[in-house]
């Protein structure tokens, strides 16, 4: 027989560590308001492969125990752990679960890493605890816990409508990004809440949309509110343009800045220019969520 061998397909058990990968906003575009206030928004999600892991105890007691809790963020309200017990409330089921979380995406980076954690605790413990539930219903669930959570249930990169939940399949590019970190962390809500922001773009057709297409409304604002990031958004144009990338923009609400590269190795060129003391880092662009194939649809 020809042809390349495929690897074999992950088996997920409770001994196994579980990826929570990072998102890119390829571009984001505020095109309206709801009546209660949440902007609707045009976007395209990226899943890269630098991601959180988590791991996952089975306990008797029913309990939803974070062993590692984050500084500065109380366990229960911690995303993993009310998504655990969403899915417990959801199911009625009287298992419990002890999880350990090794964080590695920045709070507040506008990389989804919240997000990506809640998400990941609902496909992992929908599939340890045998409950059965199906994409959609995780999706829904997910769209309780925050606007960003659908996208990493339903696993494929994705242009969204609505607030970020209405999910259709877009074709990216396989690319590499450089990110560069802020040393600060974005509230989601200031910059929404920010009277300058521009909440007029038009309505784009997703079907039209191609690669480098778009901007991010929310940069402009995250910008000036946050000169760390203006300034690493500025260092990051002129590297990319000396390396060969592409334009280089803010992803979500800030505060991290990526571009795009086509090959690898002039995103890590650029990256060795990284100002002292600064955060930055190469990752791969994913066609695939690393755990999609926990669900067969
Ligand atoms: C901007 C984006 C783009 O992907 O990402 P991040 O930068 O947070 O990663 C998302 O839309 C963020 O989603 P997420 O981080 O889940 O936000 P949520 O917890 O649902 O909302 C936080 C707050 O932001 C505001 N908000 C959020 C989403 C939205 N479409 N309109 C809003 O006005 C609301 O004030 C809300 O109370
Ligand atoms: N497991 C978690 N990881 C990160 N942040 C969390 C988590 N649980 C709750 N949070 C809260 O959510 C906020 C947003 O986190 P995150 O998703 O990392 O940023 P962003 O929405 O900018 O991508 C954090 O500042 C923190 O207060």
């Amino acid at each position: 027989m020809t042809g390349r061998a495929t690897a074999p397909a992950p088996v997920w058990g409770w001994e196994s560590a579980y990826p929570a990968p990072a998102k890119l906003n390829l571009f984001l575009h505020l095109v309206g308001r709801r009546a209660d206030g949440y902007h609707l928004l045009q976007t395209v999600f990226r899943f890269i492969d630098r991601a959180d892991v988590l791991r996952f105890a089975p306990r008797t007691d029913g309990q939803v125990v974070l062993a590692t809790p984050l500084p500065d963020v109380p366990a229960d309200t911690d995303l993993t752990v009310r998504a655990a017990r969403l899915l417990q409330v959801e199911s009625g089921t009287g298992r419990g679960v002890t999880i350990t979380l090794e964080k590695r995406l920045p709070l507040g980076g506008g990389i989804g890493g919240g997000s990506s954690d809640a998400a990941t605790v609902l496909l992992a413990l929908n599939h340890l605890w045998g409950l059965g539930l199906s994409r959609q219903r995780l999706q829904a669930l997910g769209l309780t816990l925050g606007a960003d959570v659908p996208v990493f249930v339903y696993g494929r990169p994705a242009f969204a409508g609505g607030v970020g939940e209405e999910l259709t399949p877009v074709a990216v590019p396989d690319e590499t990004y450089l990110v560069v970190e802020s040393p600060v962390a974005v509230p989601t809500p200031l910059i929404f809440s920010a009277p300058e922001l521009v909440r007029d773009t038009p309505a784009i057709d997703p079907a039209g949309w191609r690669p480098g297409q778009g901007h991010n409304d929310l940069e402009a604002v995250a910008c000036a509110r946050f000169p760390q990031v203006a300034e690493r958004l500025a260092w990051l144009t002129g590297a990319a343009r000396d390396h060969g990338g592409g334009v280089a923009r803010m992803t979500g609400s800030g505060a991290c800045v990526f571009a795009g590269f086509s090959r690898r190795d002039a995103a890590e060129q650029a990256l060795a220019r990284l100002p002292a003391g600064w955060v930055g880092w190469v990752a791969a662009g994913l066609q695939d969520h690393p755990l999609r194939g926990l669900l067969a649809d």
